[in-house]
Order: structure tokens, then sequence, then C-alpha cells
């Protein structure tokens, strides 16, 4: 059996994930390869890409295949039917047959996100602590805990939410945000996100979590107004999404941004302080580069 290491640009990495499984690879596990990284951004692609087309940056795909697997077909097949730029081979490796199961799980263990909650994957026993878990595999959304952008929206929720709060997380990915609200003692809790197969995966983690949370695509999301509003997303997008996002915060509520860069902070929050001056965003907290904006919408008494 062997390993393979390819360094992916992280808009295609789940597809050539999937088309390598499809011809027969045993495994695919997707790990941000520039999660502690804070180059420039995109770190992919030409510089003059548009802003909107920006993305989270790379991944590495660790492949398993059975011996006599031609990998290297099956990858120039997989980049000519995704029409995507070709993966940059990291390593390669021969792996004993009774290890490959070890080595998948060994790539995902259980990490403390937050003082209170801990991401415990199923082959792992949770920790002999009173943490709060979150069970959580790898898959095919982000947001596994391992992105200082998704600790410190865990960590903001875990330190600012009251009891009750009702919550939308926009951009749910794997819907970590919203579990760990649940999980802390959320009232109502919404996600969104426009990927379909990301809508999806929360609803199978929330309900693999016992959560009750419902999570819709965009054009789907029911009216109303949060308590909490969460989106830990990219700056740009997240321009563009200010009306949108504001528009969720309830009198007294509060909304958190997350996948900023630090430089980008203060663009990002003075597009928000142009689209509503009554929710002037601050810096909360800074992780490895990647920073977390908080603020809260005065109430009507208060204006
Ligand atoms: C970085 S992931 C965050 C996942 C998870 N919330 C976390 O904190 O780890 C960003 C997610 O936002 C979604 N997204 C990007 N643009 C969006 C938009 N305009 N509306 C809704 N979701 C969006 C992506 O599909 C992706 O799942």
């Amino acid at each position: 059996m062997r390993e393979y290491r390819i360094l992916a640009d992280q808009r295609s990495a789940e597809e050539i994930s999937d088309l390598l499984l499809d011809v027969g690879a045993l495994s695919a596990a997707l790990e941000d390869a520039d999660a502690d990284s804070t180059d420039e951004q995109p770190l992919y692609g030409e510089p003059g890409l548009e802003p909107q087309t920006q993305a989270w940056p790379r991944s590495i795909i660790s492949v398993l295949t059975a011996d006599g697997f031609d990998f290297q077909a099956a990858l120039d097949a997989a980049v000519a039917q995704a029409g995507c730029e070709a993966p940059k081979l990291l390593e390669t490796s021969d792996v004993e047959d009774q290890d490959w199961v070890r080595i998948t799980q060994a790539q995902f263990q259980p990490s403390h996100v937050s003082p209170r909650l801990w991401i415990v994957p199923s082959w792992s026993e949770p920790p002999a602590t009173d943490a709060v878990i979150i069970r959580l595999d790898p898959g095919v959304a982000f947001g596994t805990g391992s992105h200082p952008t998704t600790r410190l929206c865990l960590n903001w929720l875990d330190e600012n939410l009251k009891p009750a709060d009702n919550v939308l997380d926009y951009g749910c990915g794997t819907g970590i945000l919203a579990i760990g609200a649940k999980k802390l003692g959320a009232g109502r809790v919404t996600g969104t996100d426009i990927d379909p197969q990301a809508v999806e995966a929360a609803r199978d983690n929330a309900e693999r979590n016992g959560c009750e949370a419902d999570f819709h695509l965009p054009e789907s999301m029911p009216e109303g107004e949060f308590s909490v509003v969460v989106a830990n997303i990219l700056a740009n997008p997240l321009k563009l999404l200010a009306p949108a996002l504001l528009g969720r915060v309830a009198p007294g509520g509060s909304l958190v941004l997350s996948g900023i860069l630090a430089r980008q902070a203060d663009e990002v929050i003075a597009a928000y302080r142009a689209a509503d001056p009554g929710l002037p965003l601050k810096l909360w907290r800074e992780e490895n580069g990647w920073v977390c904006l908080a603020g809260t919408r005065s109430t009507q008494a208060e204006a």
C-alpha cells in the first residue's frame, strides 16, 4: 500500500479527492495547508484574481492506494475532469497494510478548541473531563476546528454566549459553530451555506450530536433576526455580505466575523461602519495573524 501527499488548490481539493476515490483510491483525507499561514492572500492562482473568487488557500490531500494502483494516471484523469491546475506531489511512502486506518485516524485527533469545547472524532474516546464535546469527523465541508478562524469564533461563543441566545451561523460549513453554540446553551440555532454539500453535512453533524438546529441554503432562509450572528468566511465576501448579515442582527444582538487577516481588519470594520453605524465592530482577538471582529447593535432605548 502507498501513501501520496499532494498539495492542491483548496477550491478543487474535494473534487480531486472524490475522483480519486471513484477510481479506487482507498482513502483521501484533506487538511489545511495554510492553517497557520498569513502569507499574501490568495495563496493560489494569479495575483490579479477577483476578490469574489478568493477562497481558502491550499489543501494537502493524503491519498492511500493499494499496491499496483496507477496513482499518476488517476491523478492526471482527475485533473483533466476537474479542469484544475495539477496538484504538486509532496511525498510518497510505503505503508504497512494494517496501518492505513491508524494513519487516517491519526490525522484527526481530539482537540481542545476553547475553554469548554473539545472536538472529538467518532473513533476517539471523549476526554475524561466535564468538557463539552462536539463529535465531528473530517468530511466534505470546511470546519473541523483545525483552522484558527474557527477556533476564534468558538472561543467568542464560549466566552460571550448568553443562555437562550438564538444564533445564526452564516457560512456554516460542517455546522461546527452552530453545534458549538447549541451545546453551550443557545436557544434556536440556524445555519446557512451556499454549498449544498455543506448544508447536508451540517444537518448530519447536528443530528449526530443530538443538536436541534436547522440549516438552509441562503435562498431558503426563513425571515428573522438573531441575538448572535457569526460568520467565518473571508474578508471580501464578508464585505459584500454586510447588508445581509447586519440585517439579521436584532437590537442588542452581536455580530461576530472571522476569516479576516489582521491587515484586512480595518477595511472590514470600515465597510460595516458605512453600512450601519449602529453596530460598530472592533477587534476581539487575534490568532496566528487571523482576527475575529465583534460588535453589538445598540438597543432602541440606547439609539
Ligand atoms: C471557512 S468556511 C467556515 C465553516 C465554519 N463555519 C467554520 O467556522 O469553520 C466558510 C463557509 O462559508 C461558505 N460561504 C462562502 N460564501 C458564502 C455566502 N456568500 N453565503 C453563505 N455561505 C458562504 C462556504 O461554502 C464555506 O462553507
